[in-house]
């Protein structure tokens, strides 16, 4: 298979840490040509253009990008790659499937495993945090879809949150409704967003927001139709590229480093509270109650 790019587009693919690039011939249009030896299985694919420096990065994990352990692990190393990249000087993030951003964890990883394995999976859900919110490069989320929990908190850690004008898709964190409490960093994630009044009734009710609602609240900053949502997150990165890198990059790490930190102090004592937490009987049957509630919305 070959898959044929603009010019000064480079398909990376964080499966086999490959970075390809060269050009070849069509005819008159010169362009990007990769015959692909990529893993078929990976659940993530990045364009850098690397004219703008401007990377999108797309969710690609069937059916609702629930994150489970192997989906984090990816998007956190091709997070690191871009990171370590010159070329790039921007990522967008946005989803492939149709009308999910992301579903938030996959919650069959939190669900009838051992200890061992919540405290791995845990431990991926801190890196992928700790990894988008100290991210140093700018980050844009293209929300193209609906993005309940830990879909919300990706979006929450990019620097301007775009999302699609379809009141079908809402946004928020509804961890309680699932039985569940949002730690620290995500409710301090949502609190240095849209305040502490809003946070908390956010957080209290699971509230889930349609776009308009999102907008009031500042929870996303924009509402645009869905068919723009990507053009405008590459016109926004563009105003973001224009100011002085590393004045934003300051800017941007003193408002996010004491919350960083704050987890960075604890990160043990974190996985081991949520392990204990997702441990407990009554845990386990609120999730398994909220599982059968989702098969069963099906049928
Ligand atoms: C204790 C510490 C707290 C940890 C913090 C937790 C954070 C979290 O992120 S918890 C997860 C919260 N996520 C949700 O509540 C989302 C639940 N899902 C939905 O609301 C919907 O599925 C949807 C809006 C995302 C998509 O709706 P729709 O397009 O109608 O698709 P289906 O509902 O039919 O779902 C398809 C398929 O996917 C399964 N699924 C959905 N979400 C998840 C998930 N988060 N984890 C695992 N699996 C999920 C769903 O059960 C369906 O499965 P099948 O029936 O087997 O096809």
């Amino acid at each position: 298979m070959a898959a044929v790019l603009r010019r000064g587009v480079k398909l990376i693919s964080s499966g086999s840490s490959q970075l390809l690039s060269g050009g070849c011939k069509h005819g008159r249009t010169s362009t990007l040509c990769i015959s692909s030896s990529r893993p078929s299985s990976s659940k993530i694919n990045v364009e850098l253009d690397s004219s703008t420096g401007i990377a999108v990065m797309r969710f690609q994990n069937p059916l609702v990008n629930s994150l489970n352990l192997d989906f984090l692990t990816e998007i956190c190393i091709s997070l690191e790659k871009l990171e370590l990249d010159k070329s790039c000087r921007g990522v967008i993030l946005t989803s492939a499937q149709p009308k999910i951003f992301s579903a938030g964890l996959d919650i069959l990883e939190m669900y009838g495993k051992n200890p061992e394995h919540y405290a791995a999976f845990w431990k991926s859900v801190q890196e992928i945090w700790l990894k988008l919110y100290g991210y140093s490069k700018i980050t844009i989320a293209a929300i193209n879809g609906s993005s309940p929990a830990g879909g919300c908190l990706i979006a929450l850690t990019a620097d301007y949150r775009i999302m699609a004008d379809n009141p079908r898709y809402t946004i928020g964190l509804n961890e309680t409704q699932l039985g569940i409490v949002a730690p620290f960093w995500f409710k301090d994630t949502m609190l240095n967003t849209v305040g502490h009044r809003t946070a908390e009734l956010s957080l209290q009710f699971g509230l889930m927001y349609t776009p308009s609602d999102a907008l009031k609240i500042n929870l996303v900053d924009l509402v645009v139709p869905e068919e723009q949502v990507l053009s405008t997150a590459t016109e926004t990165m563009t105003k973001f590229l224009a100011i002085p890198g590393h004045a934003r990059e300051i800017s941007k790490s003193m408002m996010r480093k004491p919350v960083v930190d704050r987890l960075l102090s604890c990160r043990d004592a974190d996985i081991k509270n949520f392990v204990s937490f997702i441990s407990k009987d009554s845990i386990q049957k609120s999730l398994g109650q909220y599982l059968s509630m989702l098969k069963q919305k099906k049928s």
